[in-house]
């Protein structure tokens, strides 16, 4: 079903697909997916392994082509994965400049590693960061090119579990001070609902709920026992499987 994809930049939505398509040889990852995201809206896209959801990302990103339907990021879209990917021949304030136009190179990234309470690691090669602070310097790396778009790819899967809440404390500081549409994939309903303005469920290629969070922030987990529950259920989760 090769089809034109197009993908254009918008004011009015952030993010907005119809329809979207993606297959790897026989099998269909992406099956005629909808989504719009509002300028600003943080946005968790929860699934089950295998369900699509990186998939998503990666199309979004101009990473990998879908083969149908049609969608619309704005001209900034910044990524963050899993791991964070930094070039470990270069120090951490050449990683954050890197493919920046900024003369000024040093100094933008010494202002971003500054925002994520890395200030005096600029001369640090990558190889010497904790897995935290390497995360803290993708991010860093993310955010220096002013993203309307911020793609998060399970960006603290990785990480322990002192580490990950300050992480959630921080790109939500920084989400509310730069204000960029995030789209963020996570396996974490509890991250989920600290987070996101919006959970969206997805089952094999396909948004199958979706979940507004009105709760003031910061967030505390006892109060969203009951949506946990919900979004766990959308999940297939079963209540053993929960506890
Ligand atoms: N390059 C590829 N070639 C072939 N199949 C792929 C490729 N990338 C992904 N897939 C398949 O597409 C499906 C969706 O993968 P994707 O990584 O998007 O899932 P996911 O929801 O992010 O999973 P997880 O939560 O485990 O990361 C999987 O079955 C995966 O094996």
């Amino acid at each position: 079903m090769a089809g034109a994809v197009k993908s254009t930049a918008v004011k009015s939505k952030a993010v907005s697909i119809r329809g979207l398509v993606k297959e790897f040889g026989p099998r269909r990852v992406l099956d005629g997916l909808d989504l719009e995201v509002a300028p600003g809206e943080f946005v968790a896209l929860l699934g089950r392994s295998g369900c699509g959801k990186s998939t998503l990302l990666r199309v979004l990103a101009g990473l990998d082509p879908a083969v149908g339907g049609e969608f619309s990021v704005p001209a900034k879209v910044s990524v963050a994965f899993q791991q964070p990917r930094l070039l470990p021949w270069r120090k951490v304030w050449r990683n954050i400049s890197l493919g920046l136009r900024d003369v000024n190179g040093r100094e933008v990234a010494e202002k971003a590693l500054a925002e994520v309470r890395l200030a005096d690691h600029a001369d640090a090669w990558p190889l010497t960061l904790s897995g935290g602070e390497a995360q803290r310097v993708s991010l860093a790396r993310a955010l220096v090119r002013e993203p309307e778009l911020l793609l998060l790819d399970e960006p603290f899967g990785a990480l322990d579990a002192l580490t990950r809440s300050a992480m959630h404390r921080l790109v939500e500081q920084l989400w509310r001070e730069h204000r960029p549409a995030v789209l963020f994939v996570t396996h974490d309903v509890d991250e989920a609902l600290l987070l996101a303005d919006r959970v969206v469920v997805l089952d094999r290629g396909r948004i199958v709920a979706e979940h507004r969070v009105d709760l003031p922030r910061p967030r505390r987990r006892a109060s969203f026992v009951d949506q946990r529950l919900e979004i766990l259920s959308d999940l297939g989760v079963n209540d053993a499987e929960a506890a």
